[in-house]
């Protein structure tokens, strides 16, 4: 196996244990431990913090320090230098929405894993150019659904991903059913709104629920 095949597989086994990946936009870094600790308790340990806020970086800093059962990911990746902050900061992985060349070959080179995001069929193949093949289905509803992931199957039959993007409670269940789906990303799981309150029961209580409604077979009645 290459290295980038290796870090690809590890990848895909953290996002297989973790089932729902939340993609966390925090604007107050005293959120950051608390939400983190939210999410652990209610079972959702692998978390992804966007660079779309000011307070990002300090914040990942602090939930990597202080919330060593949480496995940080740095979202929102959009060029090389962004993944070299990634690394810097001892993310664990990195997301992007969409992937260039440049972001693809420094990925490519480094021990650090990236989830390249992809839309497109000419998006699969130029991430499967740098030997990425466990990808980010991105914006996944908007861009498709399942229908589209279906129909990938055909030329791409070792694609794996993780979609976000629409992804929501009551749909959550279907796609993680689909067998090119690892885990399941998306920000409905901790909302604006209860961050904005503090409401970290809230966050525990949704986490449980969803963890819960994702370990029970998918009823097709
Ligand atoms: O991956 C990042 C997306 O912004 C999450 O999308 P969502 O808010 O529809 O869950
Ligand atoms: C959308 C996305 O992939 C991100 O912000 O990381």
């Amino acid at each position: 196996m290459t290295d980038i095949a290796k870090r690809q597989d590890s990848l895909r086994q953290t996002l297989i244990a973790a089932k729902v990946v939340p993609v966390l936009t925090i604007e107050r870094v005293s959120d950051a431990v608390p939400l983190a600790r939210a999410l652990v308790a209610g079972g959702v340990c692998t978390l992804e913090i966007t660079l779309r806020t000011a307070a990002a970086i300090d914040a990942a800093k602090a939930v990597i320090a202080e919330v060593p059962d949480a496995i940080v990911g740095i979202g929102t990746v959009l060029s090389a230098a962004d993944f070299e902050q990634a690394h810097k900061l001892g993310a664990r992985f990195t997301v992007s929405p969409g992937a260039t060349p440049a972001l693809l070959e420094a990925a490519a080179k480094s021990d650090l894993p990236l989830l390249p995001g992809v839309a497109t069929a000419s998006e699969i193949m130029q991430a499967r150019e740098y030997g990425f093949d466990t990808l980010k289905f991105f914006p996944a509803e908007q861009a498709g659904g399942r229908a589209m992931l279906r129909a990938w199957g055909g030329p791409f039959p070792d694609l794996r991903v993780c979609p976000t993007g629409g992804i929501t409670e009551a749909n959550a269940a279907e796609w993680l059913s689909e067998p090119t789906v690892l885990a399941v990303g998306g920000s409905w799981i901790c909302q604006a709104s209860y961050i904005r309150a503090g409401d970290w029961a809230g966050i525990t209580a949704m986490c449980l629920r969803t963890m819960k409604a994702l370990s029970k077979p998918l009823s097709l009645g």
